[in-house]
């Protein structure tokens, strides 16, 4: 099997049966990868986040009140972005070395992170505002090669059917980037699909706290509402080898995202900023050389 073709991942720290399972399937799963004193501090962060007391870039909500009336909790806010620059983060998850170890043999020694988030689903919450439609991470990502982007996503509590666990579709990362846009079903912002994938059947993740899954950005995925009284919190990082390079998005399917973060990111900063200079300001240098990623000092 030493001879065989690998195209999907990189180097030879995986077993061979690991590798072979990435390779065909675009995912692999890690039980317990996160020990729960990470994970409790992340969760702790984020209460913090939530409560004002720590700042992160992105806070965004999914409900005006919670059930004390109060405008910010693990209620109302489900999702925080830009996260690789707070320091709890950053070195319980992000530069997590269990994280890193899995990353480097997908994608090779020049790791950058180029996007973070944790996600909440708080209880209570109408369904087109709690699920994830079907997607493709590369959608987003102005840079190439796909095959040397990763991420990596935790479960941060038990998730299951009921809450809104990760559903894939296996294999998908051999296929093309499709075309994604606004659903009918789903309403947050950013939040694109593709379309005519609705009746294909998706392989469903419950996972428990700590498990984490390593995939592909072209592998199709998403995650359901939360129609229980608790919440589903995860947290996910995708990384890219710094080598990476950026790509003229103008004229092809990632246009429109690309304009729409761009106009997000206007609205922040109150001045105009290529998308690509968006990705640099959000990522950072996780290990081994640096890259495209790197060249400004501003951060998100
Ligand atoms: O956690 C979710 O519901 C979806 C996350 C996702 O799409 C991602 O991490 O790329
Ligand atoms: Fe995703």
């Amino acid at each position: 099997m030493s001879n065989k073709n690998y195209k999907y991942t990189l180097n030879e720290g995986f077993t061979e049966e690991q590798r072979n399972f990435y390779e065909e399937n675009g995912y692999i799963v890690f039980r317990k990868l996160i020990p729960e004193k990470d994970i409790d501090i992340c969760h702790q962060r984020f209460l913090d986040v939530c409560s004002g007391k720590v700042h992160v870039p992105t806070v965004m909500k999914v409900k005006k009140l919670g059930p004390n009336g109060e405008t910010r909790s693990e209620f109302t806010v489900n999702k925080i972005q830009e996260i690789l620059y707070d320091e709890k983060f950053f070195d319980h998850y992000a530069a997590h070395p269990k994280i890193v170890e899995v990353i480097k043999m997908i994608i090779g020694p020049n790791v950058t992170a180029v996007h973070s988030m944790l996600i909440n689903k708080p209880p209570d919450v109408h369904e087109e505002m709690s699920a994830h439609p079907m997607h493709q991470d590369l959608h987003y990502f102005p840079f190439r090669p796909a095959n040397k982007i990763a991420a990596s996503w935790t479960a941060m509590e038990d998730v299951t059917e009921k809450n809104g666990c990760l559903f894939v579709l296996p294999g998908s990362h051999k296929g093309p980037l499709f075309s994604h846009d606004y659903t009918e079903s789903v309403k947050n912002k950013l939040y694109h699909g593709v379309f005519g994938f609705n009746d294909v059947p998706k392989v469903m993740f419950p996972m428990e706290k700590g498990d984490t899954i390593f995939f592909h950005p072209l592998l199709l995925h998403g995650s359901g509402p939360n129609f229980t009284q608790g919440f589903r919190k995860a947290i996910s990082v995708h990384y890219a080898d710094s080598k990476c390079d950026f790509i003229n998005v103008i004229g092809t399917f990632q246009e429109g995202i690309s304009k729409e973060i761009e106009s997000v990111a206007e609205k922040n900063f109150k001045l105009k900023i290529h998308i690509n200079t968006v990705w640099k300001m959000k990522s950072r240098l996780i290990c081994g050389e640096q890259g495209v990623f790197q060249q400004i000092d501003s951060h998100l």
